[in-house]
């Protein structure tokens, strides 16, 4: 199948001189849920706004369904629902008149029971004739989801849909996010929460300083990247590792008190087993062994840094 969104060889130099993006390709799958992370600057909203058309990129080309976002760009931006960062609407519109706007905008005919489902999914519909300055910071956001959805896109991008929301807010846009990828909706979203991307992405791309580091999908990119720790609590503490031990990548904790072993994720199995009868030997008595496993953050601040 063609890629929903394909992106080739895409940069950006903004009017004061600054690249933004640096000869950036990769595609996008249909009903795919993409989470792209990259540290404050690194040019995420910048490929948002260039796919959605926007913002005009300085070279290279999108296509989104199999249309240039540049020069068919009525085409493009039907298929697609932006939500933005922040709100700017007319603040004395009612909810209800704000969501059937933006449907219009995009050229499709009022279609009332469809923007009430939309006001009903995102818990907005008992405030659906009150005016936008009528609601808090919440509401807002849920507005800006509905808005983005009016039009019924194939697409939808959300940059940092969760920045700065409370707990309960945060689990329904999740929740939200998993029922629209259930109706083919592809998803394309910014966030600074990594474990919420580990959580719902399908595949995970990284942009560092205008460059995409890269795309991959999730599990893979935990199987190549993920590490796994294991923690030998010692009864009695030691001053050096014994020297029978020296073929284990072992370090020294807790004053003595741990021995931590890294290893690659699927080389556990005889590997673990072997470790332990060969500190039994090395006559150190422990009481308590534990795992940890590495996660899309720790993988996220090894590549990029300090930058994170
Ligand atoms: N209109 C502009 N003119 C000049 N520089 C800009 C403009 N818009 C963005 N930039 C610069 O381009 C870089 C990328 O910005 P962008 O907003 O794409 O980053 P981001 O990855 O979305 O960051 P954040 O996570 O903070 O939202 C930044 O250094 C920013 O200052």
């Amino acid at each position: 199948m063609a890629p929903i969104i394909s992106i080739n060889r895409l940069s950006k130099t903004y009017s004061d001189g600054f690249k933004a993006l640096d000869n950036v390709s990769f595609d996008i799958e249909e009903g795919e849920i993409l989470a792209l992370l990259g540290p404050n600057g690194a040019g995420k909203t910048t490929l948002i706004s260039i796919i959605c058309g926007i913002t005009n990129p300085s070279g290279g080309q999108v296509t989104v369904s199999g249309h240039d976002v540049v020069t068919e760009f009525r085409e493009t931006r039907g298929e697609i629902g932006l939500v933005p960062q922040e709100l700017t609407t007319d603040m004395f519109e009612t909810v209800f008149n704000t969501v059937s706007f933006s449907r219009g905008l995009h050229g499709k005919s009022p279609d009332p029971d469809y923007i009430d489902q939309v006001l009903k999914d995102l818990s907005l519909f008992d405030k659906r004739d009150n005016t936008l300055r009528e609601l808090s910071g919440g509401m807002k956001r849920r507005v800006l989801i509905a808005k983005a959805l009016s039009h019924q896109p194939r697409i939808l991008f959300l940059d940092e849909p969760t920045a700065g929301v409370d707990v309960a807010l945060r689990k329904d846009m999740w929740q939200l996010v998993g029922r629209l990828r259930k109706t083919g909706v592809t998803i394309i979203l910014t966030t600074h929460y990594i474990e919420e991307a580990q959580g719902i992405a399908d595949r995970v791309g990284i942009i560092n300083r205008g460059k995409l580091l890269f795309v991959e999908e999730k599990n893979a990119l935990m199987r190549k990247l993920g590490r796994k720790q294991l923690t030998i609590e010692l009864l009695e503490p030691i001053g050096a590792i014994p020297a029978s031990l020296d073929s284990y990548s072992l370090t020294l904790g807790d004053g003595g008190k741990e021995l931590v072993y890294d290893y690659e994720l699927g080389s556990e199995d005889g590997e673990i087993a072997r470790l332990l009868l060969a500190i039994d030997a090395a006559g150190l008595r422990f009481d308590d062994v534990s795992t940890r496993q590495t996660s899309l953050e720790d993988i996220f601040v090894s590549l990029i840094g300090d930058a994170a």
